[in-house]
């Protein structure tokens, strides 16, 4: 069966070129191979350190940067090869929030002009009954009629995502790629924006691509998470089963090092052993093995290609061993991680009940 979304062979390379003649210096591999499915109403969670190329697979695969190689298909129609007029049209099936959408939105344009403007574009809005339109949504997304009026340094964080997300749903999108949509947020507005992606979510089946760095708040939202790290997904899996029995070494330690709730109390959990390499010359072999706690002779030589095991995929030479607690005993959810997990869920709760 076809998914909604079909992303294959994703890849994209920056090259730095240098000199009058402007030759190729170096290659950043930002993703590599990168092959995954969304389905209607699936969240597919992204995760890794800063740098491991999230947001490249982000904006590579709705084509806002060209891709290197590999296809994307939405609804069995392949997007990166369309022509401007066909891109346009499927702009509107796919969209993106970024996390401050600030930086996304007009400052010189009123609520209503900014969400008049994608329904007028594409033809989902007549000049006749484009305020009821605008008002619909400001409705959807939690907003109140007399914000339309207002422009986007008059809202607070949460609010402003309120707009981002509501100029996105505008073109009625099949997917929403969210790239940080929440981490600039405290965990009350955090919890409100969560419960509204998921509210609209049941509501019209958008499928979400999930950008992030916060292993709480992906615990929450995803229906499947894969991790990448330096540009390649090293592990892919159900999310309860991620959380439960990671197999791949650099997902035990994304999961050990995730911070405590409250961020002004001094961090006691380590950062994943040692800084992520760079993409511009990523080390031999498994790229993650110069911080493995687990390498062998092995890792360092022959590069673990990312193959199906017990209803996930995972990139490690050593997985059945971790999967078996051959490196030790499994790891349960830390305790630090745990708390985050609860301070999210009694705000959510909160949040769905006021
Ligand atoms: N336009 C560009 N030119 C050259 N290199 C780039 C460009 N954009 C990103 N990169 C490099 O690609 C790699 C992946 O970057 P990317 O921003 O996708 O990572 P990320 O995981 O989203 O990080 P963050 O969480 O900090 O946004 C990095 O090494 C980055 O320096």
């Amino acid at each position: 069966m076809t998914a909604m979304l079909e992303v294959r062979g994703l890849t994209k390379h920056f090259y730095m070129r240098r000199g009058i003649l402007r030759r190729i210096a170096g290659t950043v591999q930002a993703a590599n191979d990168i092959n995954f499915d969304v389905n209607e109403g699936e969240t597919l969670a992204i995760v890794g350190e800063s740098g491991c190329g999230k947001s490249t697979i982000g904006r590579t695969l709705l084509g806002l940067t060209p891709a290197t190689a590999g296809t994307v298909s939405l609804d069995g129609e392949q997007v990166l090869t369309l022509d401007k007029t066909a891109m346009r049209s499927m702009r509107r099936k796919m969209q993106i929030i970024f996390q401050d959408p600030y930086g996304s939105l007009n400052p010189r344009m009123t609520v209503a002009e900014t969400l008049a403007e994608p329904l007028l574009l594409h033809d989902l809005a007549t000049p006749a009954d484009v305020s009821q339109k605008v008002a619909e949504l400001l409705d959807i997304c939690g907003l109140q009629p007399w914000h339309a009026g207002r422009y986007p340094h008059e809202f607070s964080g949460g609010q402003r995502q309120r707009v981002g997300i509501a100029r996105a749903l505008a073109t009625r999108p099949r997917v929403i790629v969210c790239d940080e949509p929440v981490s600039a947020l405290d965990v009350s507005v955090q919890a409100q924006i969560i419960n509204l992606l998921e509210d609209l979510q049941r509501q019209f089946g958008i499928g979400y691509v999930f950008i992030s760095h916060d292993l709480a708040v992906v615990r929450h939202v995803a229906t499947r998470v894969a991790v990448v790290y330096l540009g390649r997904i090293v592990e892919e899996a159900p999310t309860a089963a991620l959380y439960a029995q990671p197999r791949h070494p650099y997902t035990l330690s994304l999961i050990k090092a995730a911070p405590r709730p409250d961020p002004s109390v001094e961090q006691i959990s380590a950062p994943v052993q040692g800084d992520l390499p760079s993409a511009l010359n990523p080390p031999s072999g498994c790229a993650f093995h110069p911080r493995c706690p687990m390498a062998q002779d092995r890792c360092r030589k022959e590069r673990p290609e990312l193959r199906p095991l017990d209803g996930g995929k995972v990139a490690c030479h050593f997985a059945e061993q971790i999967q078996e607690g051959g490196f030790g005993e499994p790891t349960p959810v830390p305790p630090m991680l745990q708390r985050r997990l609860d301070v999210l869920e009694r705000a959510r709760a909160q949040s769905g009940a006021e």
